[in-house]
């Protein structure tokens, strides 16, 4: 067939067109370039002068992050041990200037800002999942969402939450008993977590839960997963190319279950508060007739500790409890009242705080349990010096404990402390870095654009500040030891105005969890801590799960 003269006239414009657009395109590219290389200037003259391993053009230092997530764990801790002398290291993955800090100074300089509060791009992976809530959020919204959430953690609040605590306590004793030989402890923690955050923060009573309790932290695991392996693998980085692997399919089921379940529990509290229905902490105090007095105490510090941060660290939970019987409600019932004008919180951003507060106040605690256990159980003696102290405050009683016998539990929370120290559910923090800094400890500039990275794992095992870094001892937290300690060199709640909201949350429900726990068994690990495979995750994990044994206390009844 033979092209007319028309076809052929458009045939060569539309060849004329292509050799255009592509004579037009190298130029273009390369001014861009040279505009993108010129903009960025001073971030390379002051990388230059900061210490770091030498990379490859490109990539970086990319390969650095390949094989599983324990050899990536083991790799950059080794790595990192490298320049122990250095109070910073920076690495490049490709264009990005990652800076790790592990100096209590610079950490302090980071955290303690008004202004460093914007989270790195690396948490936009967590966009799909928990959207714009309170932990990738920033600027106004973030400010206003955080005003509205922290007071429904105020102590007050978390105070009606106690027998909430200790009747889920209970019955994972109760689900533990069955376990005979070395099981991983990790997914009865897990799933105890997720229930007692619906029956406290979501206010869902226990007879409208279901099994999605259980599916919902399994799914939240594996979407760490996924999550962490978009940190790790330059190629999973780009939406474009991550949008056709089957990591891409997986999660958007792995989605469908964590959603489901957020939107459940939205809709039912909605009913609830339609049909002008109580929550279960505020139902479970009326019927059990705690003390309403017990309510109004003082901010409480536990030997030089303010509930798991140093206690010269102050942020928007150590407000004064002045507000007498004034009643204070719990998450979701605040976010639900203040959506009524719909002017404070909108029903998505509703969605996307509850998602938020499940995912945080869940995987972080269970593994900060599971870390617990596996160290009470390679330590006997520790164990034993853990449970003359409750034996003191329990003595043969099975009763639940109280919030003054959490007080008390001054051995159990220094153990908790070291635990948090050597194994921190949140091994880094990360943030953009949008004005230039100097950092304090080696007067050494960080360019604006630098993603900088709170290395709390790191931060935690230096020498100069904690005696014996590797090895297992509550008495780091004697007050006499953490007196002199800065500040700023325990942080595995964060610190400052982005510090972790569930923070004293946390410390509470872990000290009625694992009390409740000793109390019942006697917890054996055969796998030294030297030994523990760890997972670089987004939560700090064991490779090869949290093993351990239990055996019944002779001294134990039926419930506690
Ligand atoms: C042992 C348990 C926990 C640990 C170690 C922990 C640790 C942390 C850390 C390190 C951060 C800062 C993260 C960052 O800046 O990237 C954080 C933030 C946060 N945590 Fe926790 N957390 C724990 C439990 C909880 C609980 C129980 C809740 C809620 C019930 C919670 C809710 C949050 C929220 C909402 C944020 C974001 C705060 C903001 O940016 O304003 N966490 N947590």
């Amino acid at each position: 067939m033979s092209y007319t003269a028309a076809e052929n006239t458009v045939a060569s414009s539309t060849w004329a067109a292509t050799n255009l657009f592509y004579v037009l395109l190298v130029p273009v590219l390369l001014l861009w370039y040279t505009y993108w290389r010129s903009s960025r200037r001073r971030l390379y003259e002051l990388a230059e002068k900061l210490p770091g391993p030498e990379g490859l053009p490109l990539l970086g230092n990319a390969l650095e992050f390949t094989g599983g997530s324990h050899e990536i764990f083991k790799r950059i801790v080794e790595r990192g041990n490298e320049f122990d002398e250095q109070s910073a290291v920076k690495i490049w993955i490709g264009p990005r200037l990652l800076l790790f800090l592990y100096d209590p100074r610079d950490v302090e300089l980071i955290l303690s800002s008004n202004v460093h509060i914007d989270k790195a791009e690396e948490y936009r992976f967590f966009k799909p999942w928990l959207g714009e809530g309170l932990l990738i959020s920033t600027g106004q919204k973030w400010r206003s969402h955080r005003k509205l959430i922290a007071p429904t953690f105020h102590l007050n609040v978390l105070k009606s939450f106690i027998d909430l605590f200790n009747a889920n306590s209970r019955t994972v004793v109760n689900k533990l008993k069955k376990e005979a030989g070395t099981f991983d402890c990790h997914d009865y923690m897990s799933e105890c977590t997720v229930e007692i955050l619906l029956e406290t923060a979501m206010g869902v009573s226990k007879s409208t839960q279901d099994q999605s309790g259980f599916e919902y932290a399994m799914a939240v695991m594996k979407m760490c997963d996924i999550l962490h392996l978009r940190h790790t693998k330059i190629w999973l980085r780009p939406d474009l190319l991550f949008n056709f692997t089957q990591y891409a399919k997986l999660q958007n089921k792995l989605l469908n279950v964590i959603h489901g379940l957020t939107k459940k529990v939205i809709k039912r509290k909605k009913e609830e508060f339609k049909n002008g229905k109580q929550s279960s902490a505020a139902a479970y105090t009326e019927e059990n007739g705690v003390n309403k007095d017990d309510v109004t105490t003082k901010v409480t510090s536990v030997e030089g500790l303010s509930f798991g941060q140093s206690a010269g660290l102050k942020d928007d939970l150590d407000v004064d409890e002045d507000v007498g019987q004034k009643k204070r409600l719990a998450f979701l019932e605040l976010l639900l009242e203040s959506a009524q004008g719909g002017v404070v919180i909108s029903d998505e951003e509703i969605k996307e705080q509850v998602d938020t507060i499940m995912f945080e106040g869940h995987d972080t605690t269970a593994a900060g349990s599971s870390f617990f256990l596996s160290l009470m159980g390679i330590h006997q003696d520790i164990q034993d010096k853990v449970v003359e102290e409750l034996d003191q405050i329990f003595g043969d009683s099975d009763r639940p404990a109280t919030f003054q016998d959490t007080l008390e539990m001054k051995y159990l929370e220094r153990c908790l402390m070291e635990t948090l120290r050597m194994f921190p559910p949140v091994p880094i923090i990360a943030r953009e870095i949008k004005q230039e800094v100097t950092l304090p400890s080696n007067g050494k500039k960080v360019p604006a654009g630098t993603t900088v990275i709170i290395a709390t794992y790191k931060l935690h095992r230096r020498s100069d500040v904690y005696p014996n870094p590797e090895i297992f001892d509550p008495d780091n937290f004697l007050p006499e030891r953490s007196a002199n300690r800065h500040y700023y060199a325990f942080v595995p709640f964060s610190a400052g105005p982005r510090s972790c909201v569930g923070r004293k949350y946390a410390m509470l429900k872990l000290k009625i969890l694992l009390s409740t726990i000793l109390r019942n068994f006697r917890v054996y690990s055969d796998i030294k801590e030297s030994d523990f495979k760890l997972q670089a995750d987004i939560i700090l994990k064991r490779a090869e799960g949290f093993q351990v044994r239990l055996a019944p206390r002779k001294r134990t009844t039926t419930a506690c």
